[in-house]
């Protein structure tokens, strides 16, 4: 199992990354100094760090990632020639880290000799506007037909799927075509936070409500109020916090932790899960109330073994999309190599197509090959 050292001041930002990685099958072990995390690295051979430019990661020859929620170009040059391996802005991009993760795993240059001039690397802009759904078969053709008949409705949506199969751009679409489309879309992966903390993210916190509750802050109810709520991953979430969103869906009311006054939110919640939330209900995990008044209309997104034949557009939007974040011409890619992709099984779904054309991108020549497919996928 790949160890991952997280070393960063804020408590949040450390429980954050290390509940996501564990979740994602790495082992993570967090600390908030240099000090703690030399004494860890002499007991535990990590793989990598990921450690926030305030910090300073401990000379142990250990491959690492800077954080920061500093994007200037400033700050990445002088992270790359510190000796990190890729320099990703807070907040943090899961999607990207765990790219970043795997290409540092795969491919760990020396810490010690970082490239002379980084490559500057247009990243991927998180706005609000959806991507392109790409894809014509009558897979993807029936979600997208869902899409329009259900976004204009003020009807809560339950989407399912697996991994990576494109969940949450199905959400970012609902919004986008509905009348709340000027309104906020706030997303909260309720995996991703930890249960002590999931309250206070979804309905804010009055100053004082505990210990690190140092001033007022709005939850994602309120942030996304007039708007939509993408609660991602609703299947992780604990009984006590489906209690809380039960009584918010019910009375369209919330209140922050610390406080006794409720605040009328109007929110289109939009929840998206990879699990059989049925079968949690029997388990005992999912409270079944909570599942009828999410699931009014329900959309299946297919894994991508269903629709094997979208591969081909998908790579070429995927070669075009990732060679401009990088400001360079698109790469052709050789038919057999296409045919190689369409054979490959495809288990963590659009996602992981999109990391392996990113990855045969960097390391191809010229174009890519089915011999660079074999020999990096
Ligand atoms: N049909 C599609 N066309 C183009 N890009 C897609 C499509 N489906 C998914 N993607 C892209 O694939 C990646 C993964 O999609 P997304 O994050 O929506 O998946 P998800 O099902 O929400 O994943 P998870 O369950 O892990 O949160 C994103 O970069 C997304 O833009």
């Amino acid at each position: 199992m790949t160890k991952v050292l997280i070393l960063d001041q804020s408590k949040s930002v450390r429980n954050i990354l290390r509940e996501r990685l564990e979740y994602e099958g790495f082992s993570a072990e967090a600390v908030e100094n240099e000090a703690a995390a030399s004494a860890l690295c002499e007991r535990i051979p990590f793989d990598v760090i990921l450690s926030d430019t305030e910090c300073k990661v401990p000379d142990a020859g250990i491959p690492f990632i800077a954080l920061s929620a500093d994007t200037s170009i400033d700050t990445a040059v002088k992270a790359v020639r510190n000796g990190a391996q890729d320099f990703l802005t807070k907040p943090i991009d899961m999607n990207r880290l765990l790219q970043s993760l795997h290409r540092t795993i795969d491919n760990p240059a020396p810490a010690q000799a970082p490239p002379a001039a980084p490559p500057v690397r247009r990243r991927r802009a998180h706005s609000a506007q959806a991507e392109r759904i790409i894809g014509v078969s009558p897979e993807i053709e029936h979600v997208r037909q869902l899409i329009d008949k259900v976004a204009p409705c003020e009807a809560r949506v339950l989407i399912t799927g697996e991994n990576g199969t494109g969940k949450e751009l199905v959400a970012r679409w609902l919004h986008a075509k509905s009348v709340r489309a000027a309104a906020p879309f706030v997303e909260v992966n309720c995996a991703a936070i930890p249960s002590e903390l999931i309250e206070s993210e979804l309905f804010g916190h009055e100053r004082g409500a505990f210990t690190s509750a140092v001033k007022q802050r709005k939850g994602k109810f309120e942030q996304a109020d007039g708007g939509t709520l993408f609660m991602d991953e609703i299947g992780d979430m604990s009984l006590a916090a489906q209690a809380k969103v039960l009584r918010a869906l019910q009375e369209s009311r919330i209140s922050r932790v610390g406080s006794d006054r409720d605040i009328e939110v109007n929110v289109r919640v939009v929840a998206a899960t990879n699990k059989n939330l049925r079968e949690e209900i029997q388990k005992g995990n999912f409270r079944e109330d909570l599942y009828h008044r999410l699931a009014v209309i329900v959309v299946r997104v297919p894994p991508l073994r269903e629709h094997a034949g979208d591969i081909p557009a998908l790579v070429e939007h995927f070669i075009r999309t990732i060679a401009s974040e990088y400001g360079s011409a698109p790469k052709p890619i050789d038919a057999d190599a296409l045919a190689e992709l369409q054979r490959m099984p495809w288990s963590g779904n659009i996602r992981e197509l999109r990391n392996v054309i990113e990855r045969l991108i960097i390391l191809s020549g010229d174009r890519i090959t089915a011999r660079d497919v074999k020999e990096y996928c």
